[in-house]
């Protein structure tokens, strides 16, 4: 990050749930700054996706507000923020679409875009991950799990979002394929300059490509720190990874 990096993600208290019951999100606060990869770690049912969802727009915040940029979007559908380029989502598993094409499946991310730039997106972005070049004719159904997780974030990429956010990415991939599918979010920070926050399962293989990270527990956060000062923290280790540092 340089002196210049701006906020692009700015969560501050929210507090959000289901039903007006019960809050999910405690009022939480977090920030994602230009060109950074910032990861949501926790215990399973801590309120990372819901977390995800709220940034995106799919859920509402009782209080507390959304900020990309300096713009305040928590009352913004997720489909305005997708069409306006404000945002890319990727959800977890079985989100293409099998019958189509891995062409039509990205053309799909580009449908507000004239033909032209959307062929020429396609071709871009079949430069940054040639495992899609070579499957362009191919139906989605006969990808591989990673091939479709790349293709996933290749689609939500189609319109040039400022901020990507993925739900568990590695999800149900082999330890191999995981590592392969972070090396294309790496790639995807670096070549599109852009921010990326993603909810992850996987702690020690998301923290190596992340910048810093939050550690969320019942739905507030417990630790944010560094992502190489996480990796090596004892409360950290024993808290959510049962370990300590080898
Ligand atoms: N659509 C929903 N309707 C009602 N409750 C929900 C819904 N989705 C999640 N919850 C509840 O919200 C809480 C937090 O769920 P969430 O999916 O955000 O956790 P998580 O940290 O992402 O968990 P995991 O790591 O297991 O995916 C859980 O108690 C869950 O049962």
């Amino acid at each position: 990050m340089n002196a210049r990096a701006q906020k692009e993600v700015d969560v501050r208290d929210v507090v959000a749930g289901y039903s007006a019951e019960v809050d999910i999100l405690r009022g939480i606060s977090l920030n994602v700054m230009s060109r950074e990869i910032v990861c949501i770690l926790g215990p399973n049912g801590c309120g990372k996706s819901t977390l995800l969802k709220t940034v995106a727009g799919f859920l509402r915040p009782r209080s507390g507000s959304v900020h990309i940029r300096d713009e305040d979007v928590s009352q913004i559908p997720v489909h305005r923020k997708v069409r306006s380029g404000t945002i890319g989502f990727v959800p977890q598993t079985d989100n293409v679409f099998g019958s189509l094409t891995t062409w039509e499946n990205l053309a799909l991310g580009g449908q507000f875009m004239s033909k032209t730039d959307c062929a020429q997106r396609i071709e871009e972005l079949c430069n940054t991950y040639p495992v899609l070049t070579r499957k362009l004719n191919s139906p989605a159904a006969s990808l591989s799990g990673g091939e479709r997780q790349v293709l996933s974030l290749a689609r939500a990429l189609m319109p040039r979002p400022r901020v990507l956010l993925l739900d568990e990415p590695s999800a149900g991939l082999s330890p191999k394929t995981l590592a392969e599918v972070f090396e294309a979010i790496s790639a995807t920070r670096d070549k599109e300059g852009i921010s990326v926050l993603m909810v992850e399962q996987n702690a020690m293989e998301a923290l190596r490509i992340s910048d810093r990270a939050y550690v969320l527990s019942v739905g507030t956060v417990a630790l944010e720190n560094k992502a190489s000062v996480l990796m090596n923290s004892p409360e950290m280790r024993e808290l959510y990874l049962g370990g300590r540092p080898h």
